[in-house]
């Protein structure tokens, strides 16, 4: 196959982190190379080096045989490479046809038709996404798709996309998968990072393993079983589909009744969780999952009729009012995670504990230094700024500071997004001992395999209702991906496009 990129000895280091400690590799034209590996390995840099976006700190490039040295990631783009980084951001005010031909060369191209070929683009996509929507009224999974069609609109020869599926349900990654197929039809070669071993076998045609800044391995994955996959990256042997034990508590710990927003996206939702449950929530986007806990916590306004804990009456008007009964609240954006990227790991992970002795201060340190370790955070100082880790490290510390504060129930929005592979089991095994120990969890995900390892039981949304709870010893991916689409007596095969649902922009 004909060579489109060539990276050479290319190394780069951050401050006194040695992200990349040379690594070269080839690409061809049309080919789809899977960039794996643990949190803190070097992708993320990788890729940016590519983009544009930062320069190495050594080595060199050539793309289609000439020297390739992108001072930016409009330059980058005028030689043919084209982005999406893991923290995108796009303008809120533009309009997604705006989005869509935003780069400098589409500047010629009237209002008019930049939205009639958006709507082209679109449509030929399988998406059923109104051009001249506001990109800031779009949730995240749709920012990300109609990315991803700005990418073909921007006919560019090599694409790089880093984590850009992380919180996809399988209708999404299905939408996804077949734009990324088209492009590489169309004769571009694909960079792509992802943590998600479904995404591997059934989009990826190469894998490179980074480890520690350096190519640990590369492999074929196709017709590899999961745990074959899993164990190239990982290097353990990691179980995959094993079902939570019976559950038995009765104790009702959090009861709901007829919940509902004045805004019409939840209506009339009736909960009633155990102690120490595992209670997984999911359903398409703009299914009213995140709307439902962010009423429970009280950062929108709702109204029932009933909310207790553990029997009582409560009220829960803010998020204060939640935390003070023992609620706490994970969200899935990435600027509401409730770290300060700008202090230390140590204090985000003890936040809240102050006025300490000595001796409590040096137990406390070493506590978080086991946790570090637990969680696999790539570090060599627990006094360093969370902003500097990698983005699955800083979304673990968001993580452990809730599973580490007391609260008796937690809801948890995604929670392992951006995670590995390898530290994504821990985290569940680490769930699974919290709700041992009696809290009682709701896990909102749009990986159905992850809810039925992880949750005793399953609520699926549609349309702002709860339309079924599972018990997940009886559920399975096939029969929880129907209730989401609301197609029970359907094949459930993602359709090309839902005219008329909800999910439509
Ligand atoms: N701005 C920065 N300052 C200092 N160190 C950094 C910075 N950005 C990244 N690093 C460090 O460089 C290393 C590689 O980070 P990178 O983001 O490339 O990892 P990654 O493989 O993409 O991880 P993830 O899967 O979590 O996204 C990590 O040790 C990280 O802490």
């Amino acid at each position: 196959m004909e060579t489109l990129l060539t990276v050479t000895n290319v190394t780069k280091n951050h401050d006194m982190t040695r992200a990349l400690k040379g690594v070269s590799f080839e690409i061809a034209r049309g080919e789809v190379v899977g960039l794996v590996g643990e949190n803190g390995a070097g992708k993320s840099t990788l890729l940016s080096i590519l983009g544009g976006w930062t320069a190495p700190t050594s080595g060199s490039m050539e793309l289609d045989g000439e020297p390739y040295a992108p001072q930016s990631p409009e330059e980058a783009l005028a030689c043919g490479v084209g982005s999406i980084q893991q923290k995108f951001v796009v303008d809120p005010d533009h309009t997604v046809a705006q989005n869509i031909f935003r780069a400098s060369f589409h500047a010629d191209k009237s209002p008019e038709e930049q939205r009639e070929r958006a709507r082209e683009l679109l449509e030929s996509s399988g998406l059923d996404f109104d051009p001249d929507a506001r990109m800031g009224d779009l949730v995240r999974a749709e920012q990300a798709l109609v990315e991803v069609v700005r990418l073909i609109a921007e006919e560019t020869q090599l694409v790089l996309m880093d984590e850009v599926a992380a919180t996809f349900n399988d209708f999404e990654i299905a939408q996804f998968h077949q734009i990324t197929r088209r492009l590489v039809r169309e004769g571009r070669s694909v960079i792509y990072i992802t943590h998600r071993i479904d995404e591997i076998s059934s989009l990826v045609g190469r894998v490179i393993v980074l480890r520690e800044g350096l190519i640990a391995r590369e492999f074929h994955p196709r017709a590899m079983p999961a745990t074959e996959i899993a164990y190239e990256i990982t290097q353990r042997e990691l179980v995959f589909g094993r079902r939570p034990d019976e559950f038995e508590d009765e104790h009702t710990r959090l009861y709901v009744e007829h919940l509902s927003t004045p805004d019409g996206h939840v209506r009339d939702v009736t909960l009633a969780l155990r102690r120490g449950e595992i209670f997984g929530l999911t359903g398409l986007r703009r299914a009213g999952m995140t709307e439902l806990a962010s009423a429970l916590v009280g950062v929108t306004p709702a109204t029932w009729s009933a909310y207790r804990i553990d029997g009582a009456d409560v009220e829960v008007t803010s998020p204060a009012d939640a935390l003070s009964h023992g609620i706490g609240y994970l969200s899935d954006r990435d600027d509401e995670l409730g770290i300060t990227t700008e202090e230390s790991i140590a204090k985000n992970l003890l936040d809240g504990r102050v006025a300490m002795g000595f001796r409590e201060e040096v137990a406390a340190l070493r506590e978080v230094v086991a946790q570090v370790q637990k969680l696999r955070i790539r570090t060599t100082d627990i006094q360093s700024d969370v902003g500097k880790l990698s983005g699955g490290n800083q979304q673990k510390i968001a993580l452990a500071r809730w599973m580490g504060s007391g609260c008796e129930i937690l809801i948890l929005n995604h929670p392992t997004r951006g995670i590995d592979v390898g530290a994504r089991q821990d985290i569940g095994e680490m769930l699974k001992e919290l709700a041992q120990r009696g809290t009682t969890i709701v896990l909102i995900s749009s990986d159905m395999s992850e809810l039925l390892e992880l949750c005793n039981r399953t609520a699926v949304m549609r349309d702002g209702v709860v339309v079924s709870v599972q018990d997940n010893a009886e559920s399975t991916e096939d029969t929880l991906m129907r209730e989401a689409l609301g197609v029970m007596d359907e094949p459930s095969e993602p359709r090309q496009s839902r005219r008329g649902e909800r999910a439509a922009v």
